[in-house]
């Protein structure tokens, strides 16, 4: 008896494993950006999830590049020194000092913890940041934000050579200004969205801690599946789209005009969100297409 519910689960493991090979085909080769953050960078489990995720899709040979933020532990850390953080049009203010900290937190200890942990749970992973060999350029985006970035330039040459060379890569967004002292500070979205633009990718992923968009913001049980670029404005219009989401959409329309085939707004606090959504049909966020 136990040995025939034994072959039963075994059957039904081997038969999920056989219906993604569909999707996994489609994805092959092809690159998938994902911005990883929120809720899912911050609990032990959902990490977990996450991470296993990336591995597993990098296994079967999809090309996963991670573009991770970091906001929340860049609060804590300027916290700590006893400076608040300000947020203009949900940027943060950066001043110099800001800066310094921008660039420890995200390039250092965020980046070296999460390359160190895909690579602790048997992924084989890379930390870069907008730095290293000229990935992120960029000019200050307007005086009012201090040191945030618009970026200027995308060069993706490191981000392909890891790939080909078998690597996640795994990126902090500290982009390069004109002169060789000026770092700036990106949006881990935007960055996310102008990378997978460069490396012409077939998906973006923005990982968040919503379902996804809502018609309702209050209300969990809205969530739009698909909207069309062509629907944004009304949508902004009407008061649907508003604070943080404002941005994302925006980066997520601004990806698809320059060629990404397909943006999502997944949720973050679903484990293993990225497997549902890339290897079967459930829409587990909104797509923006
Ligand atoms: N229509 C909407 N649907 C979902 N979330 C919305 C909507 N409009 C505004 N929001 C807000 O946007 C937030 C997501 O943006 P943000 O906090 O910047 O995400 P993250 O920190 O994951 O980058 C949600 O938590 C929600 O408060
Ligand atoms: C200009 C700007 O606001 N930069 C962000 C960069 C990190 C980020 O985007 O992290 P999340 O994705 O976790 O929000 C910041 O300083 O918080």
């Amino acid at each position: 008896m136990e040995a025939k519910a034994m072959s039963d689960s075994h059957v039904e493991r081997a038969k999920v494993l056989a219906e993604a090979l569909p999707y996994i085909q489609k994805y092959y080769g092809k690159t998938v950006v994902v911005k990883y953050g929120g809720n899912a960078m911050i609990s032990d489990e959902l990490r977990h999830a996450v991470i296993s995720d990336i591995i597993l899709l990098h296994l079967v040979g999809v090309h996963v590049v991670v573009v991770h933020g970091g906001g929340p532990e860049i609060s804590d850390m300027l916290k700590k020194i006893g400076k608040e953080s300000h947020f203009v049009d949900g940027l943060r203010y950066t001043d110099r000092e800001t800066m310094d900290v921008v660039q420890q937190v995200l390039c250092g200890k965020v980046n070296k913890n999460l390359t160190a942990m895909i690579n602790h749970m048997g992924g084989h992973a890379v930390g870069l940041c907008g730095l290293d060999a000229g990935l992120f350029m960029a000019r200050q985006l307007d005086e009012k934000y201090g040191l945030v970035g618009e970026v200027t330039h995308v060069n993706p040459a490191i981000v392909n050579d890891s790939l080909n060379d078998g690597y996640i890569p795994v990126i902090s967004t500290v982009a390069q200004g004109e002169d060789a002292e000026t770092a700036y500070n990106i949006n881990a979205d935007t960055a996310a969205a102008k990378l997978a633009v460069a490396l012409k990718a077939e998906k973006l992923i923005l990982l968040t801690d919503v379902r996804g968009l809502l018609r309702d913001p209050h209300d969990e049980n809205t969530l739009l599946p698909v909207v069309e670029l062509s629907q944004v404005p009304g949508l902004v219009k009407d008061g649907v789209i508003t604070g943080g989401m404002i941005p994302k959409v925006d980066c997520c329309v601004e990806a698809v005009r320059s060629g990404v085939k397909s943006t999502i707004i997944l949720d973050g606090r679903i484990p293993h969100s990225i497997l549902i959504e890339l290897l079967s049909d459930e829409g587990v966020g909104t797509m923006l297409l």
